[in-house]
Order: structure tokens, then sequence, then C-alpha cells
């Protein structure tokens, strides 16, 4: 099979999707992988490296695109990108199509198998969101703290205090994969942090992991008006796999917050919690201020720490783009549960439920879609 990754396109990403360890792998299984010129480069791999790895350096992206029998990138494809589409293509990559409807259906229109790395699931766990998640996590306390400094229009509040001065107060709104690493990040910055989740499991687990470093809360309307009315920072960090992430912090909770408090709201690659954040911001431009607090709505946080991102994901993603290039893609779906979950588009077919049913799309099984092609295995 022929790989192709091009160089992303997206504001500030420097992550790519392979590193040459990667093409390594791909070359000693007999396949050939196609790397943009540059494609590396903000992730500190050079085109050299990936030819020493085995690797062709292409100029264009539409070459790469259009000589490809697959292509792996690391965010969803932006609307240059969209022409690239044919029936057929294997597309691997983030695709939050939940927050993105123009893309479902330049997906649909042209036939592209689209596998999301985000709905790929084994157990009720999703391994190529999570080395991400913990990335983004981890960011969210930082980037809440700088925040909150004066010289960057925030209350001017440590979020250690020192002694004779309260800590600040960090309110996450759940408390998986994110939740965790942001709290563990605002723990070890010194903070006052409370964690709000649906499940009382994972209340649970957190109590076991973090003792009496963190208070927990169950989520319903009063509690998250509550801790959001006394956090200095706010971090959303829900999700719903594959679907639109529900509005749990309304406009009139953030109005409670003190001016110069912050908002993180790393869910916003599916559509964000917050009422008051209206459109996705970018590392170069990345706040906004409503009712006096300050709005981070960044979706490719990881974007900006790339060398440890990249390695993090490819880490994860390579041995799932390996089946696919062994076996083939339908056979790969078909032997592999956890990637058939990852496949969100398939022959003009919305293929994943919670996307189709907020996109407003008549939702096909995988089996159904990929009838013809799955029965002549
Ligand atoms: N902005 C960015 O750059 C990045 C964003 N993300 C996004 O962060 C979000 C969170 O990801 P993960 O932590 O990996 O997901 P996860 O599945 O590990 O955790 C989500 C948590 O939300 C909880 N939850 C669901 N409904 C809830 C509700 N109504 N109230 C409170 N809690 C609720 C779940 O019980 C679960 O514990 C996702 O949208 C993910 O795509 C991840 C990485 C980078
Ligand atoms: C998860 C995701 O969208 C990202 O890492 O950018």
């Amino acid at each position: 099979m022929i790989i192709g990754v091009p160089k992303e396109i997206k504001n500030n990403e420097n992550r790519v999707a392979l590193t040459p360890a990667g093409v390594v792998s791909f070359v000693n299984a007999g396949h050939s992988v196609l790397i943009e010129t540059n494609a590396g480069i903000g992730s500190g791999f050079t085109d050299e490296a990936y030819e020493k790895a085995g690797a062709q350096i292409i100029n264009s992206a539409e070459e790469v695109w259009k000589k490809s029998d697959m292509i792996m990138k690391v965010k969803e494809p932006l609307a240059s990108e969209y022409q690239y589409f044919r029936q057929g293509l294997i597309l691997f990559t983030y695709l939050h199509l939940a927050a993105e409807p123009a893309l479902a259906q330049a997906l649909k229109d042209s036939g592209v198998i689209a596998i999301a790395y985000e709905t790929v699931s084994v157990n009720k766990t999703l391994p190529l969101l999570t080395p991400m998640s913990e990335v983004a996590g981890r960011m969210a306390a930082q980037i809440g703290a700088a925040f909150l400094q004066k010289n960057n229009r925030g209350q001017g509040i440590l979020l250690a205090g020192v002694p004779g001065v309260s800590r600040g107060k960090v309110t996450i709104i759940g408390g998986g994969i994110v939740g965790t690493n942001a709290a563990k990040m605002a723990i070890g910055l010194g903070a006052d942090v409370t964690i709000i989740d649906l499940s009382a499991d994972r209340l649970r687990q957190l109590d076991d992991i973090f003792g009496n470093q963190i208070k927990t809360l169950m989520s319903n309307p009063y509690n998250i008006a509550e801790a959001v009315a006394e956090a200095d920072l706010l971090i959303g960090a829900v999700l719903i796999p594959g679907a639109k992430a529900p509005k749990l912090v309304t406009e009139e909770m953030v109005r409670t917050m003190k001016p110069g408090s912050v908002i993180v709201d790393v869910a916003i690659d599916q559509g964000g919690i917050v009422e008051t954040i209206d459109h996705v911001t970018t590392h170069d431009n990345p706040t906004f201020e409503k009712h006096g607090v300050i709005h981070y709505s960044v979706a490719n946080m990881p974007g900006a720490v790339p060398r440890t991102s990249t390695i993090a994901l490819t880490n994860v993603t390579v041995p799932y783009a390996l089946q696919i290039a062994n076996k083939g893609v339908y056979k790969a779906i078909a032997e592999n549960p956890a990637l058939k979950l990852g496949v969100n588009v398939a022959n003009g077919e919305i293929t994943y439920e919670a996307v189709a049913k907020d996109l407003g799309y008549q939702y096909v099984t995988v089996e159904k879609a990929l009838e013809k092609e799955l029965t002549s295995l």
C-alpha cells in the first residue's frame, strides 16, 4: 500500500502523522511512504531523516493526496483539502465530525473511507485519543495559570497562593483523561481543585487516585452553577464519544464568575461545553473576553507542543495503520472491532451513530455501508 503524509495546514499545527520510526515500520512491512516536504519540520523531523528511514519526499500536497491509497493526518482536513477526496481513498486522522458538518458532507459526497482516531474504541477506552487528551489536560492547567496573570489580562492571582493568602480555585468538568491530567497539574501547582463528573464510578476512582487533594461533585446544573461561580479557572473536559458536547455551562453561570477568571474549554473540538464560546480560537489569537471572563477555545492544543505530541500520537496510531496497510482496509475493519468503531464515513454513508444523529443524517452501520466489500473478503 502507498501511505501518504501531507504537511498539516491548520493554524500552528506542528504535529505530523508519522515519525521516521513509523516510516521504518511501514517500509519493513513492504509498503511505500510519501512524505510532503517539511511535513515533520515543526516536530523536529527533517526530510533527510525521513529519506534515511525509506520514505520518498514529495514537493506538493496534491501529489501526496493523489498518489496515496491511505492518507494519514493529525487534524481534520480543511476546506482547501476537500478537492483531494475520492472514492475509496482511506483517510486516517482526527475528524470530530459532529463539530464539522461541511467536512462530513464532503466525505459523504466523495466516497472516502474516513476512520476517526477519536472513535477507535477498546473496552470503552479511546486509545487514539488518550495521549492527546493527556497532553491537552496537562496544558489546560498551565495555560489557565498563565492567563490568570495580570499581564495576560487575568485576575492577577497565583494558583498556589502563598502562606497567609488563599489558593486559587480550579473547577474541572469531566473527570476522564483530560480532567485527570488537568487535575494532576493543578494539584502540582498548589490549587484548590474540584472535579465534576456524571459517573459515580468515575468519581469513586478519582477519589481513590487523589484522596483529599481534590473535591468531587456529581454533575448536575445546581452543582455546576456553584462550582463555576467560585472557580478562578474553569476547565471543560466532557466527552460523549462522537457526539456534540453538551452545553453544561450557561451564559448565566459565566456571568457569576469573577472578572479576570479564565475558562479553558478543552472539549471545544466536539463543540465545547460553554454557552459563551461561539467560536474556535487559534494558537495565534487564543483568547477572547466575554462578561469579563477570559475564554480559551483552541481545538488543537497539543499542536503547540509538537515534539511530545507527535511521538505520543504516533506511538498509538501506527500499529492500527499497519493493520490497515497489511490486511487491506476491509479485512482490517472486519477483524478488528476497535477499528470498525473508528469508521465514521464509508461509501457515502455516515456510519457512526452519534455523528449521524447530531448532523441529521440517516445512520447506516459499517456492515451495511460496506456490505459488498465485506462479503467478498
Ligand atoms: N482542544 C484540544 O486540543 C483537545 C481536545 N480534546 C477533547 O477533550 C474532550 C475530553 O476528552 P477525554 O478526557 O479524553 O474524554 P474521556 O472520555 O476520557 O472523559 C470524558 C468524561 O466526561 C464525563 N462526562 C460525560 N458527560 C458528562 C456530564 N454531563 N457532566 C460531567 N461529566 C460528563 C465522562 O463520564 C468522562 O469521565 C474530548 O472532546 C476530546 O476530544 C482532547 C485532546 C485535545
Ligand atoms: C484530539 C485532537 O483533536 C487534537 O489532539 O488536536
